[in-house]
């Protein structure tokens, strides 16, 4: 198939090899000239990829989005998502309407509460049917090295999961289908604020007790998130739900559980920001996840932790040392 891949950081990037890898024709969408070259000509992308990554050599970029777009029949952003609305409502018009458009991010806007999907189908006039996200335990470094990973890739239509599924399926790379769009962008969206949660506790010197109960309670939060707006429970206990959850909690390469260990230590969150040096999705998400729990009335007490400590200035200490001086009550 004819791809596009709309951004050129970690996951875009090797996101783009592994459609490669699996035989499709792939263009690399960047603003930066240095980048595109650097991909073209030298099959690197030192800025974002671990030393030693080289790109298929029939991987090409481009920073001509509106040339690109026309002819793809995937088209698969991997943006930050709070930048998306803005960066690619001027492409309204030039997706091909038989292109199916795949998410990769993991992220909730501030603005609207929408996910990723809602945003693109909102934008580019899309209907469900041509609207696939892919998520999992997707640590991007891990697959740019080509080590065997699985994901799953979901669509209302789930014809339309299969077809993506078989255009991405490489050896090191097994994906599964779903049809539970929301259940997948609730999960990756709600494990990265919890990812940062561990971060922070591990930065204060709390040990392997308080991760796996901030890890437990944060996906029941998620879950809960989730049902009421329309997941299945059955997605968080998946690759998407509890797979990733695991991925990132345990990796010092999640760039969400760095960013959490710099503020445990006691950085500010522009310094946290600055040392993490990329898309820390759960930073900004948290706010509109929190905002979503409390207008469906789920309670969500880990992700209003990481919203006090990350953007009230609260000290972490006293945030937990709250937090355990609450009543008994029925674990849910
Ligand atoms: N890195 C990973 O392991 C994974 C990341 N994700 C998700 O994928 C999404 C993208 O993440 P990464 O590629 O890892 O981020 P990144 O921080 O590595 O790269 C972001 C890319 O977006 C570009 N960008 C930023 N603002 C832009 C703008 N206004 N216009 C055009 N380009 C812009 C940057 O130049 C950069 O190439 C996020 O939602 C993340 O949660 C999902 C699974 C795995
Ligand atoms: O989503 C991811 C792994 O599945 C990547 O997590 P980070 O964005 O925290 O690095």
């Amino acid at each position: 198939m004819r791809a596009v891949v709309i951004g050129s950081g970690a996951w875009g990037t090797t996101f783009a090899q592994v459609l490669a890898d699996a035989g499709n024709d792939v263009v690399v969408w960047t603003t930066q000239e240095a980048v595109a070259e650097e991909i073209n000509t030298r099959h690197t992308n030192g800025r974002h990829l671990p030393d030693g990554t080289v790109l298929p050599e029939t991987l090409a970029a481009s920073t001509d989005l509106a040339r690109l777009l026309p002819t793809a029949e995937v088209v698969v952003v991997a943006l930050p998502s709070q930048v998306v609305r803005d960066v690619l409502t001027p492409y309204a018009g030039l997706v091909a309407p038989e292109a199916v458009v795949v998410s990769l991010m993991k992220g909730v806007e501030l603005s609207t509460l929408e996910v990723m999907s809602q945003v693109l189908m909102e934008i580019w006039d899309l209907a469900p049917e041509r609207m696939a996200v892919v998520s999992g335990p997707n640590l991007a470094g891990e697959i740019a090295r080509r080590e065997p990973t699985t994901t799953v890739v979901a669509c209302r239509d789930d014809a339309v999961a299969h077809r993506i599924a078989e255009a991405i399926a490489t050896p090191y790379f097994r994906v599964f289908t779903s049809t539970d769009v929301i259940g997948l962008e609730i999960g990756g969206a709600v494990k990265n604020v919890i990812a940062l949660a561990v971060g922070i506790a591990e930065g204060m010197g709390y040990g392997y007790n308080m991760v796996a109960s901030i890890m437990t309670r944060g996906l029941s939060e998620g879950t809960r998130i989730g049902l009421a707006i329309g997941a299945e429970r059955e997605t968080f206990l998946g690759l998407a739900g509890v797979g990733d959850l695991v991925a990132t909690c345990s990796s010092p390469s999640s760039r969400n559980h760095r960013l959490g260990s710099y503020i445990g230590k006691g950085l500010t969150l522009a310094e946290a920001v600055e040392a993490t040096g990329a898309t820390a999705e759960g930073a900004k998400s948290c706010r509109p996840i929190l905002e979503l729990a409390r207008r469906h009335g789920v309670k969500a007490s880990v992700i209003a932790a990481v919203v006090a400590v990350v953007h009230e200035g609260r000290d972490p200490a006293q945030v937990v040392r709250e937090l355990h001086a609450r009543p008994p009550r029925a674990e849910d």
